[in-house]
């Protein structure tokens, strides 16, 4: 790791760590490549401050190699990138104070307590405290916030699957990051702490402006939680806007699904009667078990997902393409 290249010494004030008008995240053609396979095929990411983003996507989409870069975990293969202004490549020990991570699962010293962990973590952050961020968050403070007062003395390895997500996060927040990336926050859940969960996010993202990026293969969890939806499929941005506005660019588009000479068919049109009408006319009686609804984002991103699954589609559908930007 490269120390102090970038950002101040410890102890010093940093500049305001985010500006209003700095991204939290950037990035301009990001592309990587593992061995001969390009993975992310030029990315354009931008996270405003303050912003919670939904990274969106199935399985193998790039979601987690994306994030591990932001991070600076993992090198590009090409392109762009700046978190916090800084290119991770060149992320100093400063820089990486003002990022919090949650990853899958807080696996290590399960026989620590709850309070012993937080304690020992926070002291790393304590040297990259600045006037505007005091560091690091007091422990009591961040296990109520969590929802962990009640287990403070308890010992991790005996906390039920919620408790210890909501100690992730308490990981995650220790040192109070200006940025904070939760991949899969919620896989393995059950809906219960799925719910608490939820409501903890939505908590934070009020936060001392705290920008969070938080990566899922779960339409329903992005649309709650995130003032903005960034859907990636096979290695690429197909739409990127809010749940309302992604919602509103579908919704004026309607699914025909029929039978011509016994093949199924499916099409997504803006003019439904138009359309039957004109299959009518075409084909006649060669047309059975027609069927027709209104097209929600749910059935765009389902569709989306099983042809990028199959390898059918490489690209976005128009109708999102429409909001991508
Ligand atoms: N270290 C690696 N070496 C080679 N290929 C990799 C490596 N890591 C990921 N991949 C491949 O890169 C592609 C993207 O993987 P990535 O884990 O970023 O996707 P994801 O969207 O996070 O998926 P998931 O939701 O399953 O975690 C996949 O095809 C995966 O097999």
């Amino acid at each position: 790791m490269n120390v102090h290249r970038t950002g101040s010494p410890p102890g010093e004030p940093d500049p305001p760590a985010v500006p209003d008008t700095e991204l939290a995240v950037e990035t301009r053609g990001l592309r990587m490549r593992y061995g001969s396979t390009d993975v992310l095929h030029g990315v354009d990411l931008r996270v405003h401050p303050g912003e919670v983003v939904a990274l969106l996507g199935p399985n193998g989409a790039g979601k987690t190699t994306t994030v591990e870069i932001l991070e600076g975990f993992r090198r590009r293969s090409a392109g762009e990138v700046r978190v916090l202004g800084v290119d991770p490549d060149d992320g100093d020990e400063a820089w990486r104070a003002r990022l919090g991570i949650v990853l899958q699962s807080w696996r290590d010293h399960g026989r620590w307590r709850v309070r012993e962990l937080i304690d020992h973590l926070g002291r790393f952050y304590a040297p990259y405290a600045t006037p505007r961020r005091p560091r690091p968050h007091g422990t009591d403070e961040l296990l109520a916030l969590v929802g962990l007062t009640d287990h403070a003395g308890a010992v991790i390895g005996t906390l039920s699957g919620g408790q210890r997500r909501r100690l992730d996060v308490a990981v995650g927040l220790v040192g109070r990051p200006d940025l904070l990336f939760l991949d899969e926050p919620t896989v393995g859940f059950d809906p219960e702490a799925r719910r608490d969960f939820h409501e903890l996010v939505q908590r934070l993202s009020g936060l001392e402006g705290t920008s969070i990026l938080l990566t899922t293969h779960d339409l329903d969890e992005a649309e709650r939680l995130a003032d903005r939806i960034v859907i990636l499929a096979g290695g690429r941005i197909v739409a990127d806007g809010g749940a309302a506005e992604l919602s509103r660019q579908v919704s004026g588009r309607s699914e025909i699904r029929y039978t011509r000479d016994g093949e199924p068919h499916v099409e997504s049109v803006e003019d439904a009667t138009g359309r039957v009408r004109e299959l009518f006319a075409e084909h006649g009686a060669a047309i059975g078990d027609l069927e027709v609804h209104k097209v929600r984002l749910e059935d765009v991103y389902m569709t989306l997902v099983r042809e990028f699954e199959s390898g059918r589609r490489t690209e976005a559908p128009s109708e999102l393409t429409e909001v991508a930007r």
